[in-house]
């Protein structure tokens, strides 16, 4: 497929990552396939619940991260995918796919796409959403109590053993691959028609 542009929307947990994505969702709507790499996460569903909750969620090897990047590339050869789901309350891949058709903008999203060399390779605009870390912190524990199914005291024991520090060994030192940095994620107007007007230019040079 002609005209394929693939974006990197990298940043924290609860940055803004999605709410950046779905901006760019909302401007091109129909142009744009949003894959997650989350949605990549290895199921170890050889495990019961009791074990899977104890897992490093925040480490490289939690992910299939090379289903992600054949299936982009699928996607820019014009191929349709079915891409695997997720769900944070099962701590494990569902049973169902959904199938992502070829689009002329694919969104990336993922806390840490910018570690993988190969997955970085294949993204013509690399975006670093910012916001500090009390602020990830607030916002991630009123997300996963509400929505993950978390307790206060299981998202602060997650946060402090393993999000925290892996953030600092596998996010954070992999922003400099950036080519934008965007702080206040999704409320940053100019940052998010600057990038919009990139994607435009990339799209109609092509
Ligand atoms: N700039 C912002 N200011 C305040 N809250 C925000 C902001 N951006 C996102 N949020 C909220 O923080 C949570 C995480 O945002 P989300 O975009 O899902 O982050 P991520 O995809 O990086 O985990 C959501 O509840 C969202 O509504
Ligand atoms: O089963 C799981 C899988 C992942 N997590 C946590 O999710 C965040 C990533 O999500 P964001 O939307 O980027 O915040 C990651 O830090 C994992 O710790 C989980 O808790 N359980």
């Amino acid at each position: 497929m002609k005209n394929v542009i693939v974006i990197g929307v990298s940043g924290g947990s609860a940055s803004g990552k999605t709410t950046v994505a779905n901006r760019i969702k909302e401007e091109f709507k129909d142009s744009v396939e949003l894959l997650s790499h989350d949605f990549y996460y290895l199921p170890y569903d050889d495990l019961p619940m009791e074990e899977r909750v104890k897992l490093n969620y925040d480490h490289p090897n939690a992910f299939d991260t090379q289903r992600l990047i054949d299936d982009i590339r699928k996607l820019k050869q014009g191929i349709s995918i079915d891409r695997p789901v997720y769900s944070y309350t099962e701590y494990t891949r569902l049973s169902e796919t959904v199938k992502v058709n070829p689009a002329k903008v694919i969104i990336v999203e993922g806390f840490m796409i910018y570690e993988n060399s190969e997955l970085r390779d294949l993204m013509d605009i690399k975006v670093f959403v910012d916001a500090d870390a009390d602020e990830r912190l607030i916002r991630r524990i009123i997300r996963d109590v509400k929505e993950r199914g978390r307790t206060l005291e299981s998202v602060i024991d997650q946060y402090t053993k393993t999000a925290k520090p892996m953030h600092e060994l596998f996010v954070e030192p992999y922003k400099k691959y950036a080519d934008i940095i965007i702080p206040r994620g999704g409320m940053n107007k100019i940052a998010i028609d600057m990038l919009i007007h990139q994607i435009k230019a990339i799209l109609s040079d092509e």
